[in-house]
């Protein structure tokens, strides 16, 4: 099956997790509603959502991208872990620790992302371009983007009741780049333009594995857990995650529910990968049926944590209170 799809199972990295795969269905099966309306992931085959930028690739970008800055983030190894700067205050006032952030962001224009992407070499700091699609972009890309198939997402956003979209990210990865397992506040249709990328994912019951970060530190909404070199006797449920994967190639939509852990990666050895996110917010949470549902509990953990930082102001006294509160009487 592999070598049917362009890649081979070498090109992927190698974790301890037992994974099965997402089901990959036509855009014309029904059964695509079926899993988008339960938050379930599934590849969409067939969508043409970006059929209109399938012939992007880093020349035409470069000649149509426009003058404007991107954000370009630039990592000494592999991973592409997200933070949020606006936090970093509460983390070293917190553990008066530094908090070392493991990218750096840099502005850049197409063509020089484009010419250092080409000359880069073993050693280098990697590149990746995350960049919302925005109005300094030429015109010919204005065209493509509006060429994508509105009416297919719209459609889809409408039946499900999501929010509005908030937003289209470009991304163009340097092969082998790995942005590690997290998970989003927002509805996902990811769409892959150009090259292949592996994508795991983890639905939110999973919570308990993957240790997020604290709400209030940089990282939030980050897994503590390393992948590649996994710290059982910190996070020993995490030998109890259980993944589903796809490879994701050109014209492939990869549903991301919102609230699912993601881990995704540009085959290595495949080249640069390009790709288009779409971002929905959550819609309305209308009628509350019980049992709660995963991601219902992920939000009630979320502001129970806000709540707390709010009132004890200290996020350092947030551990003993949470501590009190559940060591030998929850536990
Ligand atoms: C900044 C967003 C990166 C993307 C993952 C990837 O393509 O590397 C992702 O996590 C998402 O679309 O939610
Ligand atoms: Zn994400």
């Amino acid at each position: 099956m592999a070598q049917k799809r362009g890649y081979d199972p070498s090109q992927l990295r190698k974790y301890d997790i037992p994974l099965e795969e997402i089901p990959r269905l036509h855009a014309s099966d029904p059964r695509v509603d079926e899993l988008i309306s339960e938050n379930k992931p599934v590849v969409i085959t067939g969508t043409d959502l970006v059929s209109s930028a399938m012939l992007w690739d880093l020349e035409y970008l470069e000649r149509n991208m426009g003058n404007g800055d991107y954000t370009v983030f630039l990592s000494r190894n592999k991973n592409f872990k997200y933070f949020d700067d606006k936090k970093i205050s509460q983390v070293a006032g917190e553990s008066k620790a530094e908090f070392t952030p493991p990218t750096r962001r840099v502005d850049m224009k197409l063509p020089e992302f484009s010419q250092r992407l080409k000359q880069w070499k073993r050693g280098e700091e990697r590149m990746y371009l995350q960049q919302a699609l925005n109005n300094t972009v030429g015109p010919s890309i204005v065209q493509d983007f509006l060429n994508f198939r509105w009416e297919w997402t719209n459609a889809k956003q409408k039946a499900n009741n999501w929010g509005p979209l908030t937003s289209n990210l470009l991304l163009i990865s340097m092969e082998g780049n790995v942005t590690p397992c997290h998970y989003d506040e927002q509805q996902n249709f990811f769409a892959e333009v150009r090259g292949y990328k592996r994508c795991i994912l983890f639905p939110p019951e999973q919570f308990e594995c993957f240790y997020p970060y604290p709400v209030y530190h940089p990282h939030d909404r980050q897994t503590q857990v390393d992948f590649d070199r996994p710290d059982y006797n910190r996070f020993p449920k995490f030998r109890e995650a259980r993944g589903q994967e796809a490879v994701v190639g050109p014209g492939d939509v990869l549903y991301i529910p919102i609230y699912w852990w993601h881990h995704i990666e540009s085959i290595m050895r495949g080249g640069y990968t390009i790709s288009i996110n779409f971002w929905y917010k959550a819609g309305p949470t209308g009628q509350i049926v019980y049992p709660l549902q995963g991601h219902q509990k992920v939000a009630i953990m979320r502001n129970v944590e806000k709540m707390l930082v709010e009132a004890l102001q200290d996020p350092q006294e947030l551990g003993p209170l949470l501590r009190a509160l559940v060591l030998g009487r929850y536990t």
